[in-house]
């Protein structure tokens, strides 16, 4: 394996007739999006073939997770097809998707308390609720918040969520009186 050179990741210079044309069709269909901007685009050609040479993922690079001081606001747009690709098979990146944000927990699934599996089962899918149920807003704060690496809209979870109870009602304990 030979050594990573950081210059490798610098974007090159492409003339502008061999720029790769995006049109709002292809966008709009999933297969454009990380190529918005044309810098992106050749930001993207120049370190793809060097990540796979080196093994490192690109979803990493291109997505990298972001610190904690990043507002939710400032995190970059990550369309769904593109969220539903990093479901941690065959080497993808592990995302999950809790209230619109999207984290990396490619690494941190290997830590997390609740297990591996728990986390690996919504790869590339919606948690929200699930998430919820299981973990309050000081986890989120010291650990999920430095795990972001962008939002989405429209990632489903997989399960529905069981109706919520309102008001009081018996556990089967009938005999009171
Ligand atoms: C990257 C996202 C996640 C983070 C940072 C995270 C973090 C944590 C932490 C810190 C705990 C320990 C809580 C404690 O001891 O009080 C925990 C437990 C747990 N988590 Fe997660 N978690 C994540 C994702 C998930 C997901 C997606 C699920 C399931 C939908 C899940 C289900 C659980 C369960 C079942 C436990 C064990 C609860 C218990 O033992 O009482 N977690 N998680």
């Amino acid at each position: 394996m030979g050594k990573l050179r950081l210059s490798a990741f610098r974007p090159r210079h492409i003339p502008q007739d061999e720029k790769p044309e995006i049109t709002i069709k292809q966008i709009e269909e999933g297969k454009g999006q990380r190529a918005e901007h044309a810098e992106h685009v050749e930001l993207v050609e120049t370190i793809e073939p060097v990540a796979q040479h080196s093994k490192i993922q690109l979803d990493s690079i291109v997505y990298p997770i972001l610190p904690k001081r990043t507002a939710a606001k400032d995190l970059p747009f990550i369309p769904s097809t593109e969220v539903a690709k990093r479901d941690g098979k065959g080497g993808s990146r592990l995302w999950i998707v809790v209230d619109s944000i999207v984290l990396d927990a490619t690494e941190y699934q290997k830590k997390h308390p609740g297990g591996r599996q728990i986390i690996a089962g919504f790869g590339g899918r919606n948690c929200s609720w699930q998430w919820w149920s299981f973990h309050g807003g000081g986890i989120w704060d010291s650990i999920a918040a430095g795990l972001r690496v962008g939002r989405a809209e429209g990632v489903s979870n997989p399960y529905e969520r069981p109706p919520a109870i309102v008001g009081l009602r018996t556990h089967g304990f009938q005999d009171w009186d």
